[in-house]
């Protein structure tokens, strides 16, 4: 596990220092796919630079495995530098693929047969089992980031660091380069860590986030756990639309906004707690979406019945995140 505790980081410019990180904290868990999100200029790059320790924090530390890393120096650190990979996006133009990626390889005297089969098995992991002998202009730009990316892993770090992985990649191909990272995790049993600018890529293949705003972090978690976090900026980006226009209230009594998370629940909950509890729910608003493999839906419902309270923490007993009732809608839209 990777942690980050009261990290701060500034830099100095012309007119005063300007301050990339505050105070951060956060925790990364050994094998997850960990997303640092937020706008232009949030720290993201700074954060990671400081948890791949290629920035030194101001205040604070970074630990591996609850080892502190600000004591480290020389070979030691350049150590513990070696097991976090950085994806580099420029390729070697006169290299052929194989050759890029086996590069790194070379650089460690890894002898011929290991670094033909390493650059084998990593040309599966990115697809592109046929195209050893390629230049990389004849690739299209997903393919090369591709290539970035297994050159990255090349040495077998623990942790890879991918910065806006998808930039200067098509929308169309950015899939591609997502699908080797989350491989790079799944079976290489790399710690992945992506910054991205676009939180739909949270949405896409992070189990984990952190929101970063202005070097701070609003909020972190597994993505599964923000969902139902009442306010959460996240989850308000990655769900569903809920906005409804008044009139589509006037004709209830009351809403709630419900989120559902897997299979089962997205199919079944709502029709089962109408079902047992002789209740309406209209879905005024909202939809589903996938984190991931898993489907998840948001929902503004409008709920009648006598019992529906009851429903409401039935459906809540089986996982569903439900907000509290807007009452009166009836009154509001009039
Ligand atoms: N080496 C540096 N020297 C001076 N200022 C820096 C340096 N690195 C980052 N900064 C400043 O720190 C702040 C945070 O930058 P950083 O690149 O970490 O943010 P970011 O979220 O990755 O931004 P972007 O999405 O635009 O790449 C910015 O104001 C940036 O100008």
């Amino acid at each position: 596990m990777i942690t980050v505790e009261n990290v701060s980081k500034s830099f100095p410019s012309a007119e005063s220092a300007v301050t990339a990180l505050r105070d951060v904290n956060l925790a990364v868990n050994a094998g997850s796919l960990f997303g640092i999100v937020g706008p232009a200029q949030a720290g993201k790059t700074t954060l990671a630079r400081c948890v791949a320790l290629r920035e030194r924090p101001d205040r604070g530390t970074v630990r591996y495995d609850g080892m502190d890393t600000s004591r480290l120096a020389g070979r030691r650190l350049w150590g513990a530098q070696r097991q976090v990979a950085i994806v580099d996006p420029v390729l070697r133009p006169e290299r052929t693929v194989a050759g890029n990626i086996a590069a790194p390889l070379e650089r460690m005297g890894v002898e011929l047969d290991r670094r033909r089969s390493r650059v084998g098995v990593l040309l599966d992991v990115i697809g592109l089992s046929r195209s050893g002998a390629r230049l990389p202009s004849e690739l299209t730009p997903g393919q090369q980031r591709r290539v970035a990316v297994a050159r990255a892993l090349a040495a077998a770090p623990s942790v890879l660091l991918a910065d806006e992985p998808t930039d200067g990649v098509g929308a169309e191909e950015s899939a591609s380069v997502l699908s080797v990272l989350d491989r790079a995790r799944a079976e290489l049993g790399a710690t992945v860590i992506v910054t991205s600018r676009d939180a739909d890529i949270a949405k896409r293949i992070c189990d984990e986030v952190a929101l970063l705003d202005r070097g701070s972090v609003v909020e972190s978690g597994t993505l599964l756990s923000l969902l139902g976090k009442p306010g959460s900026q996240l989850a308000e980006v990655l769900l569903p639309s809920v906005d409804t226009p008044r009139a589509h209230l006037s004709s209830y009594d009351r809403a709630v906004d419900v989120v559902l998370v897997g299979f089962a629940a997205v199919g079944a909950l709502l029709p089962e707690a109408s079902a047992r509890f002789d209740v309406g729910f209209t879905t005024i608003g909202g939809g589903l979406t996938r984190l991931g493999d898993t489907p998840v839906a948001r929902f503004r419902l409008g709920v009648e019945g006598q019992r529906a309270d009851a429903a409401l923490a039935w459906i809540a007993e089986r996982g569903a995140h439900v907000s509290t009732p807007m009452y009166g809608l009836r009154d509001v839209a009039a």
